[in-house]
């Protein structure tokens, strides 16, 4: 069976989910039912441990694999602190690594991300630090003990698709390790695309959250990843700058 693996742990679904942006929360779960979605990201602050508000964590099944991430943090040393608390209310080992500091942009810190991808993996974290694509910070991710990498195909929230499309194409060719494009995926033919290119997996928000029926999007993306998947392992065929006939050029009219 094709599996996505990240460290030990393997997933049958290539489409992970978020919940950000929920207008109702109790639309998460049919969410993640409909698009069969195996792991949801959320923000530890958006966590209330006090419990004198709504808790996220009760709209996600317990099956559902949670992805933390650090979002909010703004170098190394505030990511490493927020991963830490995570582990330890029992959001297991995953954590995604968020570190930014540009509000216009949202573009995440790469050097702050390699050095808490370093330390957080010696502790044991499953790290799969979200980055702007970059070759040489993944190699360096990788040798600090990432067990993905997730490039952003376009600024978070901006649905604008794969606008580093040439550069995750570089990581998937050169990096071992699972790339999972996250943020800026802004409709399944998006998603589809991404498959067809050979990553791993995606990260949905924006696009499912924010859509007029979430659950049915969910849906929509989980069959788009599909059948990105499924041509990718098909091997598309080349492009040519020519036109090549689809039937052979000779026949009753030349002959
Ligand atoms: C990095 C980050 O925060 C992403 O997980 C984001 O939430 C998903 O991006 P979109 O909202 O653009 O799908």
């Amino acid at each position: 069976m094709d599996c996505l693996k990240i460290k030990d742990k393997i997933f049958t679904s290539r489409l992970i989910t978020g919940t950000g942006k929920f207008s109702n929360y109790s639309l998460i779960k049919p969410m993640l039912e409909n698009s069969e979605s195996e792991m949801i990201t959320l923000a530890l602050r958006r966590v209330d441990f006090t419990g004198n508000t709504e808790n996220i964590l009760d709209y996600i099944p317990k099956t559902t694999i949670l992805l933390p991430n650090t979002s909010g943090a703004r170098n190394a040393q505030e990511a490493i602190k927020i991963a830490r608390i995570a582990r330890a209310a029992g959001c297991g080992d995953f954590i995604k690594i968020e570190i930014i500091n540009d509000m216009k942009y949202l573009m995440p810190d790469n050097e702050e991300t390699i050095k808490a991808t370093e330390v957080l993996a010696k502790e044991g974290f499953i790290v799969m630090p979200y980055i702007n694509p970059d070759l040489i910070v993944a190699k360096k991710l990788q040798l600090a003990g990432a067990s993905a990498i997730m490039p952003l195909g376009a600024p978070i929230g901006s649905n604008r698709g794969l606008l580093t499309k040439h550069m995750i194409e570089i990581l998937v060719e050169n990096i071992d390790l699972p790339i999972i494009v996250d943020a800026g995926i802004g409709k399944p033919s998006h998603a589809c695309e991404a498959m067809e290119m050979g990553v791993s997996a995606v990260l949905v928000d924006t696009a499912i959250a924010t859509s007029e029926d979430p659950v049915a999007m969910g849906k929509a993306f989980k069959e788009a990843v599909c059948a990105g998947r499924r041509a990718y392992l098909a091997k598309l065929p080349k492009e040519n700058k020519k036109a090549q006939a689809s039937s052979p050029l000779t026949g009753f009219l030349r002959d």
